[in-house]
């Protein structure tokens, strides 16, 4: 087992790089199946163990994948199987998304239904419905969902309005849409700047998506996609991740890669706590800290406050003054890492949705365990400025989407080590 012993005090400076976005290029590698010809290169890609699970997963479905340095090559033509594997799919949710696009491509896919999480129970019936929508049978039986377009017909455009403005939804259906007969016209959709990647993705391949960012999203279908070379966008989460990490400690990191415009809500917080951040092209500046008022946060869908941060952003206010309230909209379970970092003398309670932080002057380093990949996040942070040491559980979440961040948080003066137990 392995985990991260970190002792705290030590202030965060220097610069930090930020690789591709995890949750825009795991969707890409889905759409890339949509290609009937020619090779996509995909890069920027980071290597996250969720990055090479969807390899597998496309891989095991007959593209030919393969890898070097940042870019990941896809070649679609052959693809020969429309049931990914069970075990790959159980690993991550982000396989959800093959379905789309193997229902476009070709007109079927069986995919093992997605459990709940250590989040919340994440049902796909958004997902489910707008496939329906667009003339797939939809069937649910022995833990697996099967989708299939009846013989002799094609999938058919047509408006679909999301009951819930769900991101996975939005890229499932948009995948499916690009190859259907007509116009889709999705409504009330998701506008996360991973969706607006996919879409561009799509475009290069061929595809007619426009909207995409806005709430509705329209889509012309086409007959046939081809591949595509496409650079993936700068993960906005990993970005927020290191804001909050300089922040807490009082540092002065430059976050090299960094977009503020998809990280306004978390830069007007962090404002609002006092700390300062400048931004230019090629990244954002933050300087001071930690937090010198309480903040009320809300999480909410794209552009509002992301659900990804609300972990880390409660551990930056463990230790700011005065009473903070946390709000979780997005998922219904995630405040696991609260009683995390109350082992860590942190003051939290959570009632619902709301989690109420009277603000501590110091946190104890402590034996802790994250039980899901932002959780993983928020107790490194709170570990960098805990006194003595902090030993954190449960890497396996953390290397899902953070490429070594030992080592880059170590660069900027941390005192962080991984180690292997037996
Ligand atoms: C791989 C990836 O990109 N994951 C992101 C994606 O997850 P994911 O795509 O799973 O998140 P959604 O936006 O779909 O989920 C938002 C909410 O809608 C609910 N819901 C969703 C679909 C549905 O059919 N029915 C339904 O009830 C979910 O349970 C959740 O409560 O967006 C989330 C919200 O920004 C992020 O936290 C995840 O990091
Ligand atoms: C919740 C996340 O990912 P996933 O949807 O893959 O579980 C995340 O990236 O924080």
């Amino acid at each position: 087992m392995a985990k991260y012993v970190i002792r705290g005090g030590n202030r965060l400076s220097g610069t930090v790089k930020i690789e591709g976005a995890k949750n825009a290029v795991l969707p890409i590698l889905a759409a890339s199946l949509l290609a009937g010809e020619g090779e996509s290169v995909i890069e920027e890609t980071p290597a996250l163990t969720d990055v090479k699970t969807m390899s597998e997963v496309i891989q095991g479905l007959g593209a030919e994948v393969s890898k070097e340095d940042h870019a990941i090559r896809i070649q679609a033509a052959n693809i020969n199987s429309v049931e990914p594997s069970e075990a790959l799919v159980r690993k991550m949710r982000a396989s959800q998304w093959v379905m789309g696009s193997l229902l476009g491509r070709l007109g079927r896919a069986r995919v093992a239904q997605p459990g709940g999480c250590a989040i919340g129970s994440r049902p796909i019936d958004q997902h489910l419905k707008g496939f329906q929508a667009l003339g797939a049978e939809v069937e649910t039986a022995y833990g697996f969902v099967e989708v299939r377009v009846p013989k002799g017909r094609k999938l058919r455009g047509t408006r679909i309005y999301l009951d819930i403005k769900s991101v996975g939804a939005t890229i499932n259906i948009m995948l499916a849409a690009t190859l259907a007969e007509g116009t889709t016209i999705i409504e009330n959709a998701a506008k996360e700047p991973e969706i607006v990647d996919t879409a561009n993705y799509l475009n290069a391949m061929g595809a007619h998506v426009r909207g995409a960012g806005t709430d509705v999203i329209r889509i012309e279908g086409v007959e046939t996609l081809r591949g595509a070379t496409h650079a993936v966008i700068p993960d906005r989460i990993t970005a927020g991740t290191y804001l909050i990490a300089s922040a807490i400690t009082g540092g002065d990191v430059y976050v090299e890669g960094a977009i503020s415009d998809h990280l306004q809500a978390l830069i007007a917080k962090l404002q609002e706590a006092g700390v300062k951040i400048e931004d230019d092209v090629s990244g954002i500046r933050v300087t001071g800290g930690p937090a010198m008022r309480p903040l009320e946060v809300k999480t909410l869908t794209h552009p509002g406050f992301p659900t990804d941060l609300q972990a880390q952003m409660m551990a930056f206010l463990t230790i700011a003054p005065g009473r903070s309230l946390v709000t979780e909209t997005v998922f219904e379970n995630r405040f696991m890492h609260a009683a995390e970092l109350n082992r860590m003398g942190a003051n939290i309670r959570t009632q619902g949705r709301t989690a109420l932080i009277e603000g501590v002057d110091t946190l104890y380093g402590a034996s802790v365990t994250a039980s899901d990949l932002r959780a993983g996040a928020a107790l490194i942070i709170a570990g960098l400025v805990a006194e003595g040491t902090t030993e954190v559980y449960g890497l396996h979440h953390v290397d899902r989407g953070y490429v070594d961040i030992e080592g880059k948080l170590r660069a900027l003066g941390a005192d962080i080590e991984r180690v292997e137990e037996d």
